[in-house]
């Protein structure tokens, strides 16, 4: 079985102290870093941008698993590339030529990945499923960390593990949004490879010790 994957999401993480907070998930059991890059019109908040991106970029000594929660998302593929992304996921609602922008996204050597709003159906990745390395499915409603996670993700994890599979495909599923050790497990059984912890992690008292805890939940 392959391996599962936790990506602490920086968004909820002490932005005063963030050298320590990239140093703790370095030395932590996490595989990826998670960043949440929000502009204020796709979504209603602003989060970072590049000069932040370039200062973890200079410490993280893990993936950067960058999602994009910005309307135009083509303009910065490149500048994104350059400050070292691994991952770079844009909206599904922002894309009017999807195919274009992941094509792009892997012409700069960045892994491409899709998100979806808990609205937007998983049947809308038909014919793009196979040039995805990634789906972000939300599993709340993107713009803010420290959200009640929404319950009917785990049916619509179901439903993309199997297109897919029927598909050949070999696109990870990505779970964003409420993630805690009470839900993780449920995820995987249901077809989740990677799960994005924000609030569940940094609010926590001990968060190596609360990655730990949802890698061994997961294993
Ligand atoms: O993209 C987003 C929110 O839009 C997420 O990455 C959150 O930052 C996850 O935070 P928690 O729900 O785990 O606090």
């Amino acid at each position: 079985m392959s391996k599962k994957i936790i990506a602490p999401s920086l968004l909820a993480s002490d932005f005063a102290n963030l050298q320590h907070e990239i140093e703790m998930v370095n030395q932590s059991e996490a595989d990826w870093f998670h960043l949440d890059i929000m502009d204020g019109l796709f979504v209603p908040n602003i989060s970072f941008g590049m000069p932040i991106v370039e200062a973890i970029a200079k410490y993280a000594k893990k993936p950067l698993d960058t999602h994009l929660m910005i309307v135009d998302p083509d303009r910065y593929i490149k500048t994104f590339a350059d400050l070292g992304v691994n991952h770079l996921t844009v909206h599904y609602e922002a894309c009017p030529h999807l195919h274009r922008t992941l094509q792009a996204i892997k012409a700069e050597g960045m892994k491409a990945g899709v998100a979806l709003n808990p609205h937007t159906s998983i049947n809308l990745l038909e014919d793009t499923i196979q040039d995805i390395d990634i789906v972000i499915v939300m599993s709340v409603n993107p713009g803010f960390g420290g959200q009640s996670f929404i319950e009917n993700t785990y049916l619509k994890v179901r439903d993309l593990k199997n297109l897919i599979e029927r598909k050949n495909s070999s696109a990870l599923i990505e779970i964003d949004g409420g993630v805690n050790a009470t839900n993780a497990k449920k995820l995987i059984d249901y077809g989740a490879d990677a799960l994005v912890a924000g609030s569940f992690v940094f609010k926590s008292e001990h968060p190596t010790e609360t990655i730990k805890q949802l890698k061994e939940v997961i294993a």
